[in-house]
């Protein structure tokens, strides 16, 4: 009888028929193929093994998706089968086993709060409620770079974007803002800090026996610091919020506690549910936000012919002497050309945030299992020849001019935000303040790299390590105002 059931267990295995993969080292698989821009060590892969390809992380096996056409089985015909992420065991730790929306499991909680965060957070509505706020933290940055315009000093754009981001989603979320020039704990640093935790590759997750290396770098310890900190400043928040009626606000915060405490909801939440989807926001939508805006910008600096053509549209649009409304920002065609073009070749995420299979399945005639991670490549996907035409890699606003290419989920070349179950509900929050951003700096302002070395006057193309590819070095630049009427 064991004999039999021996021989059918192996029948049955050598039928299974994985994905291509590349060969790979015991213990830890094929990690010593990977760079520290992953996404460009999946491209190259992928030229060999084709856009579904099987990695392993350690012990993990891991799909990498590298076209349109697999993006869509998986996001669109299977959708559901790959609406899960793995959770590691930092993550779980703070997001306390998945009570968050980035990471919740697909079921029943993910839903009801997905469904609370876009009814109730994120609807055109909402967004637009918080015009003022963002049209006061774009002033603040514009006074800081008139003032560097006229002692003819430069700005470092990249740091102030990032304070930008994170000033208005503290309004937005908090209700108010928590920098230290407001003497509170600062939650840009915090935000920051968080990240790089997180962001450390957990060893011990994926290669068991070298988890000694994560006890070595305290790992573990410095998750637990990190998350008491913000769980810590979050508790603040939302007492501050609950329980002073005086200092009530319009944000996230005060949406979530009332709709908590009226019972709102079919579906109980506590405080510290809300504590967790408000981190998601910041740590969702400062970094990505900031990282858009830095990487517009290089590439205005790059192609001056696009600065220009934006500049006019913005004009033609914006005809008087102030700072450009919301209003306005919706018809400048070339504004969103721009932007689009931006998220194409520089996605803020390089690769979605992970999902995972949850039942075994067949995806172009592989045989892929349950528990296997996918990454899906939207960096190599927006670039892919095959797709785009010759020019892909270069910065071509015009190419959506005359084109209706969604990124909003609906289109499997072009992925930013996601799609399907999973698909980013920040997206409009994100993009109205990139719009009005670019449209009031680069109509008030003409920049200029200082020249470098080898006489090079345009900003570089380097990329941090790992999959948020922000730029590696800050966009240092020359601020002069735009003399009106221009
Ligand atoms: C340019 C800015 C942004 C980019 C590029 C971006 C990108 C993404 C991507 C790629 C995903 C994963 C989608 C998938 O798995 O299919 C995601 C999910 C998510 N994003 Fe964003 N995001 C941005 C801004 C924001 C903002 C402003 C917020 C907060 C209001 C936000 C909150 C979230 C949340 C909560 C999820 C998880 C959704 C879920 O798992 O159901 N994001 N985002």
């Amino acid at each position: 009888h064991l004999f039999l059931k021996q021989l059918f267990k192996r029948t049955t295995t050598t039928k299974i028929n994985p994905p291509p993969s590349p060969w790979r080292l015991p213990i830890i698989g094929n990690f010593h193929q990977l760079s520290l821009s992953p996404h460009r060590s999946f491209r190259s892969l992928s030229l060999r093994y084709g856009p579904l390809m099987l990695l392993h992380f350690g012990r993990v096996p891991v799909l990498v998706v590298s076209s349109a056409e697999v993006a869509h089985d998986i996001m669109k015909t299977h959708d559901r089968l790959f609406a899960n992420r793995p959770i590691t065991k930092a993550v779980d730790k703070v997001t306390n086993g998945g009570r968050d929306l980035v990471f919740a499991p697909y079921g029943e909680y993910w839903r009801n709060i997905k469904s609370l965060c876009i009814v109730h957070l994120l609807t055109n509505k909402m967004v637009r409620s918080f015009q003022k706020g963002r049209e006061e933290e774009i002033n603040l940055m514009m006074e800081y770079v008139e003032k560097a315009s006229s002692s003819s000093s430069t700005v470092n754009l990249s740091q102030l974007f990032i304070t930008l981001t994170s000033d208005v989603m503290s309004k937005v979320a908090l209700g108010r803002k928590y920098s230290s020039d407001q003497g509170t704990i600062d939650i840009k640093r915090l935000v920051r800090t968080f990240a790089r935790v997180l962001g450390t590759f957990p060893v011990a997750d994926y290669i068991p026996s070298l988890a000694w290396i994560d006890w070595i770098r305290r790992l573990d310890g410095k998750v637990e610091e990190v998350s008491k900190t913000f769980d810590d400043f979050l508790e603040k928040v939302v007492q501050e919020h609950d329980v002073d009626a005086e200092k009530r606000r319009s944000g996230f915060v005060d949406t979530l506690l009332s709709i908590q405490r009226e019972k709102m909801t079919p579906f109980a939440f506590d405080k510290s549910d809300i504590k967790l989807i408000i981190l998601d926001m910041f740590i969702g939508g400062t970094a990505t936000t900031s990282s858009l805006l830095e990487w517009t910008m290089t590439e205005l600096m790059r192609h001056p012919e696009c600065m220009k053509k934006l500049r006019d549209d913005i004009c033609s649009v914006s005809t008087h002497n102030s700072y450009v409304n919301e209003e306005d920002v919706e018809k400048m065609n070339y504004l969103n050309a721009v932007i689009k073009e931006t998220l194409r070749l520089h996605p803020p995420l390089s690769v979605l945030i992970p999902r995972q299979v949850s039942e075994d399945i067949k995806l172009k005639g592989y045989d892929i299992s349950a528990g296997t991670q996918v990454i899906i490549n939207a960096w190599a996907i927006q670039r892919d020849n095959a797709t785009w035409g010759p020019d892909a890699e270069e910065f071509k606003p015009e190419r959506h001019l005359n084109s209706s290419w969604d990124f909003q989920g609906q289109d499997f070349k072009f992925l930013p935000f996601g799609s399907g179950r999973r698909l980013c509900p920040g997206i409009r929050l994100a993009l109205v303040l990139v719009e009005v951003t670019l449209a009031n700096i680069v109509k008030r302002f003409d920049w200029r790299v200082p020249v470098g070395p080898h006489g090079i006057d345009k900003p570089d193309l380097a990329e941090a390590a790992g999959i948020e590819a922000c730029r590696k070095f800050p966009l240092i630049v020359f601020p002069s105002s735009v003399v009106f009427p221009i």
